[in-house]
């Protein structure tokens, strides 16, 4: 079927390429000149044969609000919008909303496999009208992995559960990340194992906690097998926040994820204000020892006795 696709960075990019190798007519809209097929959302729409479909693949918040905008007034009755980005789920109400002014529909799409799904295709989660779905399923069979479609797609439900599945993967993939990042630091600090990746690399098959992940990681110890290339400052987009955010709403105690959500914040601290405030606590309470960031004799890292007066080690 014939599709328009705005957005053709390392996923929407790719995506092309893997809709046209499964006999798709794509038309892809970005403004990078180098990349495009029309060189406006208007030659697009004019590119497109009504009803159209068109499927908006570009940075969550602004970036989609404004596409959409746009498309509200290029577009017409009977068209379709597909948002596939990590658009925050509470967007796709409002995003539906407009569009179906004009007549619009509008199906909101969390779709998982990074810069790896153009091979092995993409884990879709779909939210939307059971029709809207229908309509474009040939564009979904492509998309996702070979094999029963159940494996690689799910309608989850209607306008909102597509980015909200996808919000709540993002927040399980912290977790998993986290995991495995602890195991591979306890690995690194007790000498007695010599060969971290190849213990990675024999868990990857057969055991308990095989997975994708894992096999990324073993993937990057191969390049890196201390991984001493990397600064260890992790940023983050949003889907880990939103899925505290809707813990709390909801009450549901998510200790894992917001762990691995708070160990990125620790990530970007060159000093920690609160261990220096827990540091400066023991200290008070018990004239326990603390490491000054300048020590007494002007020398970084100095360790420096219990503080005058008090010659106490007990809380
Ligand atoms: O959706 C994704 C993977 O499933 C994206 O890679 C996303 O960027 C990951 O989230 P974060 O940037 O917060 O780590």
């Amino acid at each position: 079927m014939q599709i328009g696709l705005i957005g053709l960075g390392r996923m929407g990019g790719n995506m092309r390429d893997r809709l046209r190798a499964a006999g798709h007519d794509v038309i892809g809209y970005d403004p990078r000149p180098e990349v495009t097929d029309v060189d406006s959302l208007t030659a697009l729409a004019a590119a497109l044969t009504a009803p159209r479909v068109v499927w908006v693949m570009v940075p969550s918040g602004e970036a989609t609000r404004s596409t959409i905008r746009a498309l509200a007034d290029v577009l017409e009755d009977g068209d379709l919008v597909i948002d596939g980005g990590n658009s925050r789920y509470t967007d796709d109400r409002p995003n539906a909303a407009l569009l179906g002014e004009h007549g619009i529909g509008f199906l909101d799409v969390g779709v998982s496999g990074g810069v790896w799904g153009k091979e092995n295709g993409y884990g879709l989660m779909v939210g939307g009208s059971r029709e809207n779905v229908e309509r474009t399923m040939p564009i979904f069979d492509a998309l996702r992995p070979e094999g029963p479609r159940e494996e690689g797609f799910a309608h989850a439900g209607p306008v909102g559960a597509g980015h909200f599945a996808k919000m709540v993967h993002n927040g399980v993939e912290y977790g998993l990340m986290q995991a495995y990042a602890e195991g591979f630091e306890l690995l690194s600090a007790a000498e007695l194992v010599t060969n971290v990746p190849a213990v990675l690399q024999a868990w990857s098959r057969g055991t308990v906690v095989r997975s994708w992940l894992l096999d990324l990681l073993v993937l990057a110890l191969q390049d890196d097998p201390t991984l001493a290339k990397l600064d260890d400052y992790v940023e983050d987009s949003g889907e880990g926040r939103w899925t505290i955010e809707e813990a709390i709403t909801h009450a549901v105690p998510l200790p894992v994820i917001a762990a691995a959500l708070f160990a990125r914040f620790e990530s970007r601290q060159d000093s920690s204000p609160a261990m220096r405030a827990v540091a400066a606590l023991r200290q008070q309470f018990g004239g326990h020892a603390v490491k000054h960031a300048v020590g007494p004799s002007g020398t970084p890292g100095d360790i420096a006795g219990p503080s005058s007066g008090t010659g106490s080690t007990q809380g």
